[in-house]
């Protein structure tokens, strides 16, 4: 066993032991209180850079399942993308022994495998005091006999390129009664699982497709979440402004989830701030602003809407009730609505799964509305027929 120190940038160091990957990582610090669903995070490519602590304290202890396994729509069944996006892991207490069903291998095993650093025997408590007086803070681990390595902020580059599919790919649903084009700009597999699975077809798309051109052959478009800066996505947001001011499309259902939502705010005019040190935890109360409803959230992201920059077409649909932050959306006259949670959950509670739903029915009349307005006869741009059937690396 090697000894391992973690450190915060102008901050305290922690002393621990290694249990992951041999080498030195830098990224940022951010913790989540979650209680369970470490493959599912540590998958999540809005994840992609982090030095992710977790509160709970007994880490590992249900092991982890095969990447390999794949449902009925092709999709990973128990990761939320093919590799871990964390650069490292910080845990009070790493748990050396494992049993669960689905387990095939430890957790030590797979951040092995994976290239992630990871440390045990940490006062996670101590640190996530630390990092919310001081706020988003650079981090690093360095296992015993290499060298520190150079501070990096992530959200200083575009992750979001990194992430992405690199080609269109289509995933097909078992009984087929939508088309769903869906901007890839880190996607979870559960978010991709919770549209074909209310029978949608869905075609991802690369984060900087230009969606614009082919949004008429679709019956809805979705914008995915993912990792980083939202004003990184400069293209993204271009190519959806000119999506939102096409005349034709007046009628077509948008939803947005987390990143998805802060670039459908940024596109339309509005503006993104980062939080001091973001929310991360399945069980943050959002309240539905339209009916006074509260769902107890996913969540995990460093940056916001600022509500009061909205435009004159648009309402916030949530807000956080711990923070009073933006959580979500909704046009005032369009079927167009956003959301800062995950209502996909993985991990996390499903309360606001039915956001999907309300989609599958803006969805349902569009195509009502469309089948009696000849203006907008179905032209198809793209084949998606013949495209892979998972995400092009
Ligand atoms: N989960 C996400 O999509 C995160 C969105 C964005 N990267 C943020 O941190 O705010």
């Amino acid at each position: 066993m090697s000894e391992a120190i973690f450190s915060i940038r102008n901050g305290p160091t922690f002393k621990g032991v290694s249990f992951g990957a041999d080498k030195a990582v830098a990224g940022e610090a951010v913790f989540t209180t979650s209680l369970v669903g470490y493959p599912e995070s540590m998958s999540d490519p809005s994840y992609c850079g982090q030095i992710l602590v977790f509160t709970q304290p007994l880490i590992g202890n249900y092991g982890v399942p095969s990447t390999e396994v794949r449902d009925n729509f092709n999709l990973l069944r128990f990761f939320e993308s093919p590799h871990a996006h964390v650069v490292g892991i910080v845990v009070a207490e790493y748990a050396y022994e494992h049993s669960h069903w689905t387990a095939v291998e430890s957790l030590a095993s797979w951040c092995k495998r994976e290239g992630v650093a990871a440390i045990t025997g940490v006062d996670t408590r101590e640190v996530v005091q630390y990092l919310r007086e001081q706020g988003s803070s650079l981090g690093r681990i360095t296992v015993q006999g290499h060298k520190d390595a150079e501070w990096v902020d992530p959200m200083s580059t575009n992750l979001v390129a990194r992430v992405s599919t690199k080609q269109p790919y289509h995933v097909k649903a078992l009984k087929p009664r939508f088309n769903v084009a869906l901007l890839d700009c880190g996607v979870k597999e559960n978010i991709v699982r919770c549209l074909v699975a209310r029978g949608a077809n869905v075609t991802v798309l690369p984060h900087d497709y230009r969606i614009q051109d082919v949004a008429q052959q679709f019956d809805g478009v979705f914008i995915s979440n993912g990792p980083g800066n939202p004003s990184f996505c400069s293209v993204t947001v271009g190519n959806l402004r000119e999506l939102l001011q096409d005349e034709k499309l007046y009628g077509l259902p948008i939803f947005g989830i987390c990143l998805g939502h802060q670039l459908l705010a940024l596109a339309s005019g509005a503006k993104t701030h980062k939080l001091k040190y973001g929310n991360r935890a399945h069980n943050i109360p959002a309240m539905d602003l339209t009916n006074g409803q509260c769902h107890i959230t996913s969540q995990n992201h460093g940056y916001a809407v600022d509500a009061k920059t909205l435009s004159a077409d648009w309402k916030p649909y949530f807000i956080n009730l711990n923070d009073q932050s933006n959580e979500g959306m909704i046009h005032t006259k369009r079927p167009i609505f956003s959301t800062q949670f995950h209502p996909e959950a993985k991990g996390g509670p499903t309360d606001s799964a039915v956001l999907f739903d309300k989609y599958f029915r803006n969805i349902e009349q569009y195509l009502a509305e469309r089948q009696s307005n000849a203006k907008l006869a179905s032209r198809i741009v793209l084949q998606v027929d013949e495209l892979p059937t998972q995400r092009v690396a």
